[in-house]
């Protein structure tokens, strides 16, 4: 969906990205994860043409971006960002309806729209809709601002640490969110954050960048398992790689099926391998029971298996 070759661009002489090869996938979570100043706003940015790039080729749906009028290519691109940026005159309702407006919809057709995303972003108790920005909580502001991003059903959807400046439980709970709405609606998303876990949590794919340059790009499994540098290695915080690693795999894969434990509580199968180690450790115990969502009985989790798996996977 989103190609970059050998794409340049620099500030007074100055490389803010040098030679990007980047590849965003149609439909896939495409997360850009590095330390600040390594370029991934900029890369965000020449997609969009916020910023226009110095050399190379980036295309945009297999078109050159140069040759997409800025205000259509804007319209088939939602951009979302930290400091949110909505208007602070208008209602929640009104800033959602921001490129709607633009593209001339008829009314009803954009009221439902509205409604629609209040409640895909569970805003729809019903004092939102008239509310003003400064009247909601950070990250209330933060989801409308995904919202309004969204608005005009865009084929992309960058999002530059959108949850920034939040608390790690309503970021957690964003996080869940944005997740959520990109496996339903299947469409490309580019999200750029300096948090490894919130990377791992989202990405399909997942871009390590550093001083301008892709280090590294692939699934975050592989990322994790096969680190191509040192500094890839360092940036999943070294030696927690296994720990991170449990945290991308869900029980349901690893148990004993056919085994049962009675008396001990049984835990979900959709919890990851690393909540289950804490588990392990919190009860002092070498086996735990695993349900399905319904109820049923899955089978059981060994510590010792889980203990292998992380050893195999370990670079
Ligand atoms: N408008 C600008 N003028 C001059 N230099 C800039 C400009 N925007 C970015 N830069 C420089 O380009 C480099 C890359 O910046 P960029 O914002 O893309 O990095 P980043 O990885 O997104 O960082 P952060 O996580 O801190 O936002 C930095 O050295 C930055 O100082």
């Amino acid at each position: 969906m989103i190609e970059f070759n050998g794409v340049s661009k620099y500030y007074d002489g100055v490389a803010a990205v040098s030679d990007l090869n980047l590849h965003c996938p149609e439909g896939a979570f495409t997360v850009l994860l590095g330390s600040s100043g390594s370029g991934k706003s900029t890369t965000l940015k020449m997609i969009n043409r916020l910023e226009p790039h110095d050399s190379g080729t980036l295309l945009f749906g297999g078109q050159d971006v140069r040759r997409i009028e800025v205000k259509s290519l804007r319209r088939r691109i939602g951009y979302a960002i930290q400091s949110v940026g909505l208007f602070p005159h208008w209602t929640v309702a009104r800033n959602i309806a921001t490129v709607p407006s633009l593209l001339g919809w008829e009314r009803a057709r954009i009221e439902a729209r509205i409604d629609e995303l209040l409640a895909l972003l569970g805003l729809e108790d019903g004092r939102f809709r008239n509310s003003y920005p400064h009247q909601l909580s950070g990250g209330q502001q933060q989801r409308v601002g995904v919202a309004r991003a969204l608005a005009a059903d865009p084929e992309v959807l960058l999002m530059d640490e959108p949850f920034g400046a939040l608390d790690p439980v309503t970021r957690g709970s964003l996080q869940q969110e944005v997740r959520r709405i990109h496996q339903l609606q299947g469409r490309t998303f580019v999200l750029v954050t300096h948090d490894v876990d919130e990377a791992l949590l989202l990405a399909d794919r997942l871009v390590v960048m550093d001083q301008g340059r892709v280090i590294q790009q692939g699934s975050p499994a592989e990322l994790l398992t096969r680190p191509a540098t040192p500094f890839v290695r360092d940036f999943f915080g070294g030696s927690e790689l296994g720990v991170r690693l449990l945290a991308r795999r869900a029980v349901g894969q690893w148990l004993r099926p056919g085994e049962w434990l009675e008396g001990v509580e049984p835990i979900d199968e959709q919890m990851t391998l690393r909540e289950a180690l804490s588990r392990f450790v919190e009860q002092g115990c070498q086996r735990l029971p695993v349900k399905s969502a319904s109820g049923e009985r899955r089978g059981v989790l060994h510590f010792c298996d889980l203990a292998a798996q992380e050893q195999e996977s370990m670079p």
